[in-house]
């Protein structure tokens, strides 16, 4: 990753789990700067003390708030965006905040990046942008159309936006597997929404590659997902469990939480019919056609019609055993084992 020598990057939501691995694999292929947008400054304030690096530098700010990106962004080469209201249950409640972040503070990030002559910004979406039933999702899924839209309408921009959209990542926080593991440690049963729900898994580490992979190989406007296995979370509790040595966990089965799906999709069937396979990855390539009339409503494109969507249920699906193995390589689910066996 030799572009990122000497480099400038601005990360907004930096401190996150994503963020700050990120961070990581940006100062160890010898990053000239990172840019830090977020609003928590107890997390700022962790991380700069964690890090100890004076290349990375903490922007208080908000992406709502265009000037506080502006300042983040100047004189960036590459940006990340990574901040985003994700949390389904508080976005189903609160559901304009969602817009305010994911929209406008994308739209924001984009334009500030524009005008400062960034050379390319990945946004971060996730598979809850696709046929979305919640507000984070639906909120994602227009982030992404603002990403395309820019693209569309921009075409001489210095600027190239491209977008990653990706599956559930594993341990990220406040997400289900750091929640079993927890209540395996208190001896409490696992709660289970509903134990055939699937879910696509992927590591930190995995979607920090797939970023990297959009950095060097977008065209404007490109979508790109990582293809990836999914398992029940049924399967997931029972592998937990046995990976830490507790055997066949106790579960109680909870239900369906607010704005949940039974399965996710990462590419409907239509944007698989236009993409290109790479190997571990799907591109997407921008839909450019511009807003002609007889080309919207008059003639289409031609497509295969017995493609399927791509989703957690058809996608590759894990057993326990297989389940085992991935969350092995964890490094949080070795630390974990790690740290029993003192
Ligand atoms: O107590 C629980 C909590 C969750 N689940 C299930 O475990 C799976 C994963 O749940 P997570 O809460 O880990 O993930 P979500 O798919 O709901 O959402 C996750 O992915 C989102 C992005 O797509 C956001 O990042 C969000 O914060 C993150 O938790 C789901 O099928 C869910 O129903 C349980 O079985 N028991």
């Amino acid at each position: 990753m030799t572009q990122f020598d000497n480099a400038t990057v601005t990360i907004t939501g930096g401190t996150g789990s994503f963020g700050s691995t990120m961070v990581h694999a940006l100062l160890d292929r010898g990053v000239g700067r990172i840019n830090i947008l977020s609003r928590d400054e107890a997390k700022q304030d962790e991380m700069r003390q964690r890090l100890g690096d004076s290349r990375v530098k903490f922007f208080l700010g908000d992406v709502r708030d265009y000037s506080s990106v502006e300042d983040a962004v100047t004189g960036a080469d590459y940006v990340f965006h990574a901040a985003a209201l994700k949390q389904v249950p508080s976005c189903e409640f609160f559901p304009e905040q969602a817009v305010k972040t994911n929209v406008v503070g994308s739209r924001n990030v984009i334009r500030a990046s524009h005008q400062s002559g960034v050379r390319s910004v990945v946004c971060l979406s996730t598979d809850k942008a696709v046929y979305p039933v919640n507000a984070m999702g639906m909120s994602k899924g227009l982030m992404e159309k603002t990403a395309q839209a820019f693209a569309r309408n921009h075409p001489a921009s210095p600027t190239t936006v491209s977008i990653t959209r990706y599956g559930n990542v594993m341990y990220s926080r406040g997400s289900v597997i750091p929640l079993f593991v927890r209540q395996l440690k208190e001896g409490t049963p696992l709660t289970v929404t509903e134990p055939t729900m699937t879910r696509y898994l992927m590591s930190l580490q995995e979607s920090v590659d797939l970023v990297e992979h959009a950095f060097l190989n977008a065209s404007p406007g490109d979508l790109f997902v990582k293809k990836a296995p999914a398992c029940t979370v049924e399967t997931l509790a029972r592998a937990v469990s046995i990976v830490l040595g507790y055997g066949d966990p106790e579960v109680r089965r909870i239900g369906m939480r607010h704005g949940e799906k039974m399965f996710e999709t990462l590419l409907t069937r239509e944007e698989l019919i236009k993409s290109e396979d790479q190997g571990d990855y799907f591109r997407v390539p921008l839909d450019a056609r511009s807003l002609e009339y007889e080309l919207f409503v008059e003639e289409g494109e031609p497509g295969e019609v017995d493609l399927v969507d791509y989703d957690s249920n058809t996608t590759e699906q894990m057993g326990v055993e297989q389940t085992c193995d991935l969350l092995r390589t964890l490094p949080e689910i070795q630390a974990v084992l790690a740290e029993s066996a003192r």
